[in-house]
């Protein structure tokens, strides 16, 4: 089997408190709509997008966690297995900031370290701010993390979000298939899952056999 017939999926979580935008950002990226109603997220979503990188098709699956606390328990479970993070506050939202570092700790008990974004979004409303610029960007530099500031709403800098952890993610990925496969033998994972969806509930189903093999990558390598 030749390289360029392994397809490329990335598992990526969106946290953050309630409402600050996680399912409007996941919603616009996806299907390039936008709508000003709040519907709470009750346990977890997901939905997926495809873009080339270096020529290469990814899939993106995002996956939209509730920010309740009341739902830590079961968006716990989720997390397992991502490769890369979006930690999201609201412009607005002062304790939405101050828990970034908590829900950072939370997604690496379960996936360790992985690409991961800081975001701050409703920068439409920075005229009601209640974090400042230079605070937003020493948070994230304290965590090793790259800061992006979007809005949603006027869909700015959303693509960017995803674009970058999924270069990232790219970047290690190849890395690690020239180092652990140097006879140019692939190693593929038996682990495929696909996801269906029914009345709001998630359903892990096996890998249907296809002829076309699937590499996930996780925690920096092709497993
Ligand atoms: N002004 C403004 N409002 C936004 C923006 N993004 C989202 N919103 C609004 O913020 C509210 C909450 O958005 P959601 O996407 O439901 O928030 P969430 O983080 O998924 O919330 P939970 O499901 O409770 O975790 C909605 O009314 C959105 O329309 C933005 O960039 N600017």
């Amino acid at each position: 089997m030749r390289e360029e017939e392994l397809e490329i999926a990335i598992k990526v979580v969106i946290v953050g408190n309630g409402g600050v935008g996680k399912s409007s950002m996941i919603q616009r990226y996806c299907k390039g709509i936008y709508t000003k109603d709040y519907k709470k997220t009750i346990g977890v979503d997901f939905l997926e997008r495809q873009i080339e990188i270096d020529g290469e098709d990814v899939r993106i699956m995002l996956w939209d966690t509730a920010g309740q606390e009341e739902f830590d328990a079961i968006t716990k479970a989720y997390y397992r297995g991502a490769q890369a993070c979006v930690l999201t506050f609201s412009t607005t939202d002062r304790m939405s900031f101050e828990a970034i570092k908590d829900w950072k700790m939370k997604v690496e008990n379960e996936c360790g370290e992985i690409p991961t974004v800081v975001v701050q979004n409703k920068i439409d409303l920075m005229d009601q701010a209640v974090v400042s610029p230079e605070e937003a960007e020493t948070l994230s530099r304290n965590l090793g993390c790259r800061l992006i500031r979007t809005s949603v709403k006027e869909d700015v800098n959303v693509a960017s979000v995803f674009r970058y952890l999924a270069t990232k993610c790219h970047q290690i990925m190849t890395q690690s298939y020239n180092t652990i496969v140097p006879t140019g033998q692939p190693a593929i994972s038996a682990f495929s899952p696909t996801f269906t969806k029914s009345n709001g509930t998630i359903i892990l189903r096996p890998a249907k056999k296809s002829s076309k093999k699937k590499a996930v990558l996780k925690k920096c390598r092709i497993v």
